[in-house]
């Protein structure tokens, strides 16, 4: 696959925003990659890039031990863009001096266009950008060979370039939304100075993915996946069925905490309307037996984890020839575990199937994994899948477990389930349903009194959750309208036994989580 596109290296020092450098590339159309700054050059051989990108991060070039660059990549005779970080390494690999500069800069500034050359080719002499700035370093003397082609109040080393051998640097940001003009920044490196050619899209990619699968699985060879009717899993094994047709088996685990028409629905979408070989199991007392009395939420993951891998193995274990296990791993997932950053704390253990193939002798195939979720939306589209499955709101595996505090019970499972689909339609029907992230409803344990038909309740909360995000990793609470509000809950009182309480959780992450539990 790699021999035929063009590809743009991104070398990662431990930017918070790298992955947005790799959105605005494909965003260009152009297929990028990110790797760590560790990568052997050997490996940068290989996969032979057009361009090359140093995205920044929270060193200081001149630190001890500051991560570094091969700086053979800089004989490969392809373009070089540093951002920040990545502009003091261009600066000091050539001869310059990076020095920590008087005041650290964060925010918005404003750059002067001094040369429209190269990296500014789109815009002309004096012109004026809005940029974002995150920085406490500065470029004391520049390289040989290289000019300044944009300055800013700050520095006259703003924007640097070589013309000749093509390597350029910014101290902003280009990839932020804080910096206007930015794509074109990035339009004219990839375009106006590289030559590339805008031709890569999530569409024009999945014939090549559905080839690789093709490819892979031999003709007597079969593959299992497990399918949870979300975004993520579903384009996986619709991608894998066009590739291999029946020799997909899709293992759909009812576990007892899914929503309200959820295992009628992803049956009769997977099977009616794809033609998917479907196994639907029904595990719902197992999971719930192995849930009863535990209220603390890390071993309700644990637990649910476990019994997933329990029963997949089970179920993978009566198909035949079954050699390979199909997961919908997304690049984000890639990157995290690949990325120069250290490793993180654990906030919560999310349930996936990745502890499965090492147990199971099964071979991964993760044909997403080089997408980025708005992507795999683009290829399930490509794929013809309906707009309602792509665009549905993500739901953990662990699902209305995680949502229900304290012991999770049938009883109070019902309630949930009642209250959530209250909100989940109500959310429709004001449109919100594609512009939210997620919303849902939480069970507390937590008991008040009320007072209805004249009687006294003494009944649960619930709290319901709205949050808008674009990966999930941070969220804002949405600000619903108050008549929606209303709505939501005087329609959970009133409907559903159990609960006569409802308030709105109006936490971002961080601090808080999008899950409570
Ligand atoms: N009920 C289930 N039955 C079978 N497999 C499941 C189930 N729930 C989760 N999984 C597996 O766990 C993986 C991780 O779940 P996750 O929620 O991250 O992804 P998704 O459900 O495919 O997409 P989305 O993020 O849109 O919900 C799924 O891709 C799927 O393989
Ligand atoms: O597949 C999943 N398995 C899990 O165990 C899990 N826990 C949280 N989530 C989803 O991940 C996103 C971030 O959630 P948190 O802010 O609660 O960590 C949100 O979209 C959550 O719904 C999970 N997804
Ligand atoms: N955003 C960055 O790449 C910052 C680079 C370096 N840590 C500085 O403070 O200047
Ligand atoms: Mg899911």
């Amino acid at each position: 696959m790699s021999e035929k596109r063009e590809l743009v290296l991104i070398l990662d020092f431990g930017s918070q925003y790298t992955q947005l450098i790799a959105r605005r590339i494909r965003e260009q159309r152009v297929y990028c990659e990110i790797h760590p700054c560790t990568v052997p050059f050997e490996k940068v051989r290989e996969l032979n890039p057009k361009a090359l990108i140093l995205s920044g991060g929270p060193s200081s070039v001149y630190d001890e031990g500051a991560p570094q660059v091969d700086s053979r990549v800089f004989e490969l005779g392809i373009p070089v863009l540093g951002i920040c970080y990545g502009l003091y390494l261009i600066a000091q690999a050539f001869g310059g001096k990076v020095e920590r500069a008087n005041a650290r800069e964060y925010g918005a500034a404003r750059v002067v266009v001094e040369r429209p050359e190269g990296i500014f080719h789109r815009f002309s002499k004096r012109e004026t950008l809005d940029v974002w700035m995150s920085h406490g370093d500065r470029i004391v003397s520049l390289p040989p060979g290289f000019a300044t082609i944009g300055v800013s109040g700050n520095t006259p080393f703003c924007a640097v370039g070589n013309t000749e051998s093509k390597v350029y640097g910014v101290q902003f940001h280009p990839e932020v939304v804080h910096t206007p003009r930015g794509s074109d920044i990035l339009a004219s490196f990839l375009f106006d100075v590289t030559g590339l050619h805008p031709t890569w899209t999530p569409g024009s990619w999945t014939d090549e993915a559905i080839e690789i699968v093709r490819t892979k699985v031999g003709p007597d060879e079969h593959a299992v996946c497990g399918l949870s009717g979300g975004v993520d899993s579903s384009v996986a094994a619709v991608l894998c069925h066009k590739a291999i047709g029946d020799r997909l088996t899709c293992i759909f685990v009812d576990n007892g905490v899914l929503r309200e028409g959820e295992v009628e629905q992803v049956v009769a979408t997977f099977r009616e309307n794809f033609h998917l070989n479907l196994i639907a199991v029904d595990e719902k007392k197992r999971f719930l037996d192995a849930l009863r009395g535990v209220t603390d939420p890390e071993q309700k993951r644990k637990i649910i984890g476990k019994v997933f891998i329990d029963v997949f193995e089970e179920q993978a274990a009566k198909v035949k020839g079954a050699r390979y296990l199909v997961q919908g791993t997304l690049y984000p997932d890639v990157i995290e575990s690949v990325s120069f950053k250290g490793p993180s704390a654990v906030i919560k253990s999310h349930h996936n199937v990745g502890g499965l193939p090492e147990r199971m002798n099964l071979q991964l195939i993760e044909p997403l994994r080089e997408l980025f979720k708005d992507e795999v939306r683009a290829a399930g589209e490509a794929l013809g899948m309906p707009r309602d499955l792509l665009y549905r709101q993500p739901f953990p595996g662990p699902g209305l477990a995680i949502r229900c505090l304290g012991e999770v019970t049938e009883e109070r499972l019902a309630v949930l389930r009642a209250a959530d689909t209250i909100v989940t339609s109500e959310i429709h029907k004001a449109g919100l349903h594609e512009e939210i992230w997620q919303s849902f409803c939480v069970l507390l344990p937590v008991r008040s009194v009320g007072v209805m038909g004249d009687g006294r309740t003494y009944e649960e909360t619930c709290a319901v959750r709205a949050v808008r995000s674009v990966d999930g990793m941070t969220a804002d609470w949405a600000p619903l309208p108050y008549d929606l509000l209303g709505r939501i809950s005087n329609r959970i009182i009133n409907e559903v036994r159990g609960i006569n309480r409802v308030v709105y959780d109006i936490s971002s992450k961080p601090p808080a989580t999008i899950e409570w539990e």
